[in-house]
Formats: structure tokens, sequence, C-alpha cells
């Protein structure tokens, strides 16, 4: 029986991982888990899914989350040495799925030799992507792409060897505002943006995916998960979801991968690798959806993936900086404090103000770089208040 270890327990993802395990009894048993602040839900999950050890981010829920431990056998903790504690605890397999930068250090310190990362959190790749991956290869970590298009991508590239692929394409929805004009999405609330097509996930990545931020986070996750250079990476519009990433080689073939959206499929890849786990995901029927529709992007009314093109191109720090900004100005749309179009002013704003620089070298570097990043942003924000509906 493998051991695994699952931070971010009580959010999507988490919940996804916790669906999986349920279907495949006997494979797995619970090291660690960690959240950030629900100290509730932690322990519901820390109980259902048989850990060992429970932490939380939040100092202030460590009482109410050893209370609700209590008798149990659990062992918990809190604060963010907590957090890193339950990360570098004994597993065979981390998922990752914290949201945000916050997922960096706990996962960085989930590495180890002969270790398996199965990584959701996309923005500890665009924040310090290069010094992560390196690391990871220095420590002998196994870095297994858990988001949807990079999962089928991975899957794609075994059919050839890399320096034969000629583009990696990955798919978005376009999100509620797909359809929409401008206006209509200037005037988007939180509740409308939130309202996602195709996918249940966390209000982060909902609005991402409403600003098509998200698929240029992605770019960047893919450049650096499969290191091939900028231009060969291409975002389509595909609003079925079916098509998660394909990979074109020099020959004329194109390998894609499909399935229904639903997050239980490259979670499994991820965990059963190199075998696949018998799964209850719901299947993918061709017929019955009929046809698969695909579209350019739009960069004048999502100007988010022209941004982060642009960060993804000029390498270094940029994206560290892109990554922090967005982070807040989401967090700024979701309070009612600026509008959907708030979000890339302040994102462009912030990278107006702050030189790129060299790509951190370590957590700490860059932790500093997204810090100031913040400030710059939160500074900025005022200026876009006015244009929150
Ligand atoms: N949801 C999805 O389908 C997909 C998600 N991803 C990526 O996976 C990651 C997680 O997404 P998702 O599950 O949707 O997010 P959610 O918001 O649903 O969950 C976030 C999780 O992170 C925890 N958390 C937040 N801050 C901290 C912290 N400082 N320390 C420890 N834990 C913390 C939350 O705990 P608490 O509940 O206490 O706040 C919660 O468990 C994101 O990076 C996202 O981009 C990628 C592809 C698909
Ligand atoms: C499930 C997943 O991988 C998400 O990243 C999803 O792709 C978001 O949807 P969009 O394609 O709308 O960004
Ligand atoms: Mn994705």
């Amino acid at each position: 029986m493998k051991r695994l270890s699952l931070l971010g327990a009580t959010g999507s993802i988490g919940h996804s991982v916790a669906k999986l395990l349920a279907d495949a009894p006997g494979l797995f048993r619970v090291e660690a888990v960690a959240g950030g602040k629900d100290a509730k839900a932690l322990a519901e999950a820390a109980q259902a899914l048989g850990a060992r050890f429970a932490a939380l981010a939040d100092p202030a829920g460590g009482r109410a989350l050893a209370d609700a431990l209590a008798g149990t056998g659990i062992e918990s903790g809190a604060g963010p040495a907590a957090v890193l504690e339950a990360a570098a605890r004994e597993a065979d397999v981390v998922v990752s799925a914290i949201v945000g930068v916050a997922g960096l250090a706990p996962t960085v310190a989930a590495f180890a030799p002969g270790r398996r990362i199965a990584l959701a959190n996309k923005e500890c790749l665009v924040a310090a992507g290069t010094f992560f991956m390196a690391e990871a290869a220095r420590l002998g970590t196994e870095i297994l792409p858990v988001d949807s298009e990079h999962n089928a991508i991975f899957q794609a590239l075994a059919a050839g060897p890399r320096r034969d692929v000629e583009k990696v394409t990955l798919t978005a929805s376009g999100g509620p505002f797909r359809l929409k004009g401008r206006e209509e999405i200037a005037r988007a609330t939180p509740q409308d943006a939130l309202k996602h097509p195709n996918w249940s996930m966390g209000a982060k990545i909902t609005i991402d995916s409403a600003t098509l931020m998200n698929k240029g986070l992605e770019l960047i996750e893919a450049q650096h998960l499969f290191g091939l250079p900028a231009e060969r990476f291409e975002a389509i519009v595909h609003p079925e979801s079916v098509v998660h990433g394909l990979v074109s080689f020099i020959d004329g073939s194109v390998v894609a991968g499909l399935a229904f959206p639903d997050m239980c499929v490259p979670i499994a890849h991820c965990l059963g690798l190199p075998d696949r786990i018998a799964t209850t995901c719901r299947r993918l029927d061709l017929v019955a959806l009929g046809r698969l529709t695909f579209e350019a992007p739009d960069a004048d009314r999502f100007p988010a993936l022209r941004l982060a093109r642009a960060a993804m191109e000029a390498g270094g720090a940029v994206s560290t900086t892109l990554n922090a900004a967005n982070e807040v100005a989401v967090a700024a749309f979701l309070q009612g404090r600026i509008g959907l179009y708030g979000i890339t002013d302040a994102v462009a704003a912030t990278l107006d103000r702050i030189n790129g620089g060299p790509a951190p070298a370590s957590v700490a570097e860059a932790l500093d770089m997204d810090a100031a990043a913040r400030r710059a942003t939160e500074a900025l924000l005022p200026k876009f208040a006015a244009k929150a509906s």
C-alpha cells in the first residue's frame, strides 16, 4: 500500500482526491493532510481519510482542530511550520493542491528522493518554475501534472521524442463570458464570474478561467513542465472541455488527450502511474456529445492571455510578479473592490512598475519578490476601484 499526503485536503481538488481514494480502497494509506483556515473541514477530511497527521496553516485554528480530533488518535498541528511538517513526512506521493503561491514552500518541502508529487498547484510553477523544476530534479523527485490540460499533454508526449514536437496546444473552455461583449464583461459580478460552464472548482481558479488568466498561467506552467521553447505553446478555445491538450509532431501527427471534464481522471492517472486505477469517473460518450468545437481566443476581450504570454516570453521574474499581482487582484474582485477588467488592469500596471530581473533561485527569493509585487498591486488597486460595477 502506498503512503499519500494531501496538501489542500479541504478544497475542490482535495475532495476529488478523497473521492478517488474511496473508489480505490486498499491502494493508498493517508499519512498527512493540510489545509488553510477551516479547522472543522480539515478535521472531517483527516477522519474520513484516516490520516495520521493534520496541519492547519492558520495558527488561530489550532485549538479548534485539536479539539475536533481529540480521541481520534490523529495528531495535529497549526501554523506554517506544521504545514511544512505535513508536506515533509514520509510518503510515496504528495498531492499538491493548496491554492496560490502559498503552496510553493510546502510543495518544495515535500521534495525527497524517489517521491512523486502529483501537482495541481500551478502558481508555484508560475512564480518559481525554473527553481522548482531544477530543485525537483536535483533531489530526484518526480513531478506529475494533475492540471487537466497538462496531464493530457503529458500522456500525449509519450507518443514521440520531445525533439520532434512541433506544437503543444492547451484548450480553454472560454469561461462564462466567452460569448459576451466587453461592456457586459466589465459589469460582471463575482457571482456571474463564479459560474464556470464545465468545471466545479475553487473560487480563485474559477475567476482565472473567467478572465482567461488561467490559460495564461497554464501556458507558463506547461513551459516549465515540458521544457520546450515558448513559441511552441498555444491556447485555443474549446467550449466543451473534452479535448484537454494536444501534441503536434513534425510528421503531421496530432495526439490528443480526451476525457469527460472531471478532475477524477487526471488525478487517477497521476496516482496510478505506471499502472491505471480502475475508477468510476464519468465516461466520455462522444456520440451523445455529437460535436466538438474550437475557436481562436479573443485577446481584446480577454487581455490576460496576452499579459501572460508576454511574461512567458520575457522569462526571469516577470511571471513571479504576474502571479502575485493576479492573486491580489482576484481577491479584490471577489471582495467587490474592482471590476473584472480591474484584474488585468492591475496586473498590467504592476508589471509596468516592477522590473523583471532574474528568476528567483530559491523559495525565499520567490516569496520576497511575491511580497514586493503584492504591495505594489495593493497600492495600485484604488486606481481601478472606480471601474467596479
Ligand atoms: N479545482 C480544480 O479542478 C483544479 C485546480 N487546480 C489548481 O489546484 C489548486 C487548488 O485548487 P482548488 O482545489 O480549486 O482550490 P480550493 O480553493 O478549492 O482549495 C484550496 C485548498 O488550499 C487550502 N489552503 C489555502 N491556503 C492555504 C495555506 N496557506 N496553507 C495550506 N493550505 C491552504 C484550502 O484550505 P481552506 O479550505 O481551509 O481554505 C483548501 O484546502 C490551485 O492551484 C488550482 O489552480 C488545477 C486544475 C484544476
Ligand atoms: C480543470 C482544469 O484543469 C482547469 O484548469 C480548467 O481548465 C479551467 O477551465 P478553463 O479552460 O476555463 O480555464
Ligand atoms: Mn487546467
